[in-house]
């Protein structure tokens, strides 16, 4: 036994007796670098043994043998096995030499080498007993006879060989070198082909292994080839256990027999197995035209259901999206900057956010925002305001129902809000409203991410971020007992105050002349919004903004409707404007200050003439700015 290469190359292990080991070795040098190649000195029953142990501990790509030992080997072994074949010229050169020795010759061949040796003997003018053999027991027979028959010279192989120099007579070997390395190449190839099967088969087998629907493949006797390990695990039975065994004898309601018998596949059949609901496909397996056997692939039910609703979710017409972004967020007031710079912080991480702040600062705003900026924009934002609806309908909405859930529900049910932001955003507004019994459902959600139907008790996985925002103080409501404590600690990880619009006066000129602008667009005015903003600026200033950044947007709104009936500003009536805008009036101070609403550019030249052209006073008096004051001069000059 020997090996003379190491490493990643093929396999092969020559399987031979004396002089034929003696001829592989003699070639083995040829195929250095080309093949780990072990020889074997043993025949028949040894040889078997040693070639089945070392296909046990798989340690051989080809086998390599001749004769009858070759014979053995391919019916006993499943790893290829190339014969070294002896060829009519093989044996042409071992009668030339037997006829050096003797005129008459015995030659034992396995089986009969037919036509070709009769033209050899006619050639060679030689007398050849010749007997042919199967097995190791004739081989033996073969030469007693022909020993008997007073040969003294008797070609064969290595046995023969053996048994001839045992009894002292001449024995010749019929095996060259050359049928030595044509083996050798088989061997090779076929090596190397082997080895592509293999990676085909471990690669199929892997990804069988890891599919999540159960498989099964028998033959066409309706044995069990193949179970992956979610088929072992429904079928409760080991891959060993179930392997060679009958499929309807282990699991009769999953038989493929009809299959086997028709040759016609069966699709999407819905079948119920422990207890389970599966869709069975059940599909021939076809080879060289005829039926090799068949597949059966089951899937879970409540899978396909699931895969069902996120389909339907997807297939809706309009996709639930944010559609702000942080740069269309105004406001230059220091604390509002600080608000937007730590809404960006809280962006990028994945955790949950509280909005806090009077209605109307831009609380929604801000979480489509934090949506967009982080790493789930373009994912489903959904957004709820858990005030606005009843308790039972607040929940169906969140949460969905299965069909029948209760009487009026939506044939084939409905998916929830928490379905439909799978993979985004929920943001739950007025969250401090939520009645106490979905608070304990959505803390559920939170906790397991997952969630369950009204009506049904299959659970559905969901992956949303949530933020939830709050006009009200969610503390005192938790002490109330009307808000659960650890819903708020779950909600209220990270945290972001939006101000109210009158604690940042700075921002209120910025955004109305935005929003006025905007609302002017729209109407097709070709007035100028931060002219018209400048002018009202103290009265806006001087307002609470209760409704904030929201009601800034409805009176801007109401201005520009005003303001495009005047298509020359120093037109505009004031007492007119007074009444569209009464809010602002409505500050409880003298009315005559009141009249310089619309600062007109003759209200200015006016005030600067009583002043003696003292530009601060003349700010003072018209309640703005020196920067506006200043501003608005350079534009009129
Ligand atoms: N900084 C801002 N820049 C531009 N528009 C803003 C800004 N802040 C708020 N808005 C606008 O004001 C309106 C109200 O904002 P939003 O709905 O986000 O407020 P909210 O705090 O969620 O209100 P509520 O608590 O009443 O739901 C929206 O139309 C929004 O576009």
């Amino acid at each position: 036994m020997q090996s003379l290469q190491t490493g990643p190359l093929p396999r092969i292990c020559v399987i031979g007796y004396k002089g034929l080991t003696r001829i592989v070795h003699s070639v083995l040098p040829e195929y250095a670098g080309r093949a780990d190649i072990e020889v074997i000195d043993e025949v028949f029953e040894q040889a078997n043994l040693a070639a089945r142990q070392r296909e046990r501990d798989r340690r051989v790509d080809v086998f390599i043998s001749a004769g009858a030992n070759a014979a053995i080997l391919k019916s006993t072994l499943s790893t290829p096995v190339a014969a070294i074949k002896v060829s009519g010229y093989d044996v042409l050169v071992a009668l030339l030499k037997a006829r050096q020795i003797s005129e008459r010759v015995g030659l034992v061949t396995y089986r009969d080498t037919g036509r070709e040796l009769a033209s050899v003997k006619a050639l060679l003018k030689l007398q050849i007993d010749q007997l042919a053999y199967q097995t190791a027991d004739e081989a033996r027979d073969c030469f007693m006879s022909l020993a008997a028959a007073g040969h003294t010279v008797i070609v064969g192989s290595s046995v023969v060989v053996e048994l001839a120099e045992q009894q002292g007579l001449h024995g010749i070997l019929t095996y060259s070198a050359t049928a030595v390395r044509l083996a050798l190449d088989d061997a090779l190839d076929l090596a190397r082909v082997s080895r592509l099967e293999a990676a085909r088969h471990e690669r199929l087998n892997s990804v069988l292994q890891h599919l999540q629907e159960a498989v099964l493949a028998t033959d066409e006797a309706g044995r069990i080839t193949a179970v992956n390990p979610s088929m072992e695990q429904l079928l409760d039975c080991s891959a060993a256990d179930a392997l060679g065994k009958l499929l309807s004898s282990i699991a009769p309601p999953l038989s493929l027999k009809a299959v086997l018998e028709s040759g016609q596949d069966e699709i999407g059949q819905v079948i119920e197995f422990n207890h389970q609901a599966f869709i069975a496909n059940r599909i021939a397996i076809r080879e060289r035209g005829g039926l090799a056997g068949a597949v059966l692939t089951l899937y879970d039910a409540k899978n396909i259901r699931q895969a069902d609703t996120r389909l339907r979710v997807a297939a809706r017409a309009r996709k639930p999206v944010a559609r702000y972004f942080f740069d269309q967020i105004a406001g230059t007031s220091p604390a509002f900057v600080r608000a937007k710079k730590l809404a960006q912080g809280y962006a990028a991480t994945v955790s949950t956010v509280l909005l806090t702040g009077e209605s109307g600062t831009g609380k929604e705003l801000f979480a489509q925002a934090m949506h967009n900026a982080s790493r789930r924009s373009g994912k489903p934002f959904v957004a709820i305001n858990c005030a606005a609806f009843p308790e039972p309908l607040l929940e169906s909405e969140l949460f969905g129902y299965e069909e029948g859930a209760f009487t009026g529900s939506r044939k084939g049910g409905k998916a929830g809000l928490f379905e439909v932001a799978h993979t985004g955003t929920v943001f739950l507004d007025e969250i401090g409203d939520m009645p106490i019994s979905l608070q304990t459902r959505l803390l559920r959600v939170l906790q397991e991410k997952e969630v369950v139907r009204l009506g049904s008790t299959d659970t559905i996985p969901v992956d949303v971020r949530i933020i939830s925002a709050t006009h009200q103080q969610l503390m005192t409501r938790v002490k109330l007992r009307q808000f659960r404590e650890d819903l708020y600690y779950r909600l209220n990880i990270l945290n972001l105050h939006l101000p109210a619009l009158r604690d940042r006066a700075e921002d209120i000129p910025v955004l109305a002349t935005l929003l006025l602008q905007a609302a002017l667009l729209r109407l097709a005015s070709p007035l100028r919004a931060d002219t018209v903003i400048e002018s009202i600026e103290p009265l806006l200033c001087r307002y609470a903004w209760p409704g904030n950044v929201r009601e800034l947007e409805n009176i801007t709104e109401r201005l520009a409707v005003f303001l495009s009936a005047y298509p020359d500003q120093s037109a505009i009536d004031h007492n007119e404007l007074r009444m569209t805008l009464p809010e602002l009036y409505d500050t409880g101070e003298d009315a005559s200050d009141q009249t310089r609403i619309l600062l007109t550019d003759q209200a200015i030249r006016d005030a600067l003439a009583a002043l003696k052209g003292n530009r601060h006073a003349a700010a003072q008096r018209l309640g703005i700015s020196r920067t506006t004051l200043w501003r608005r001069l350079r534009a009129m000059a």
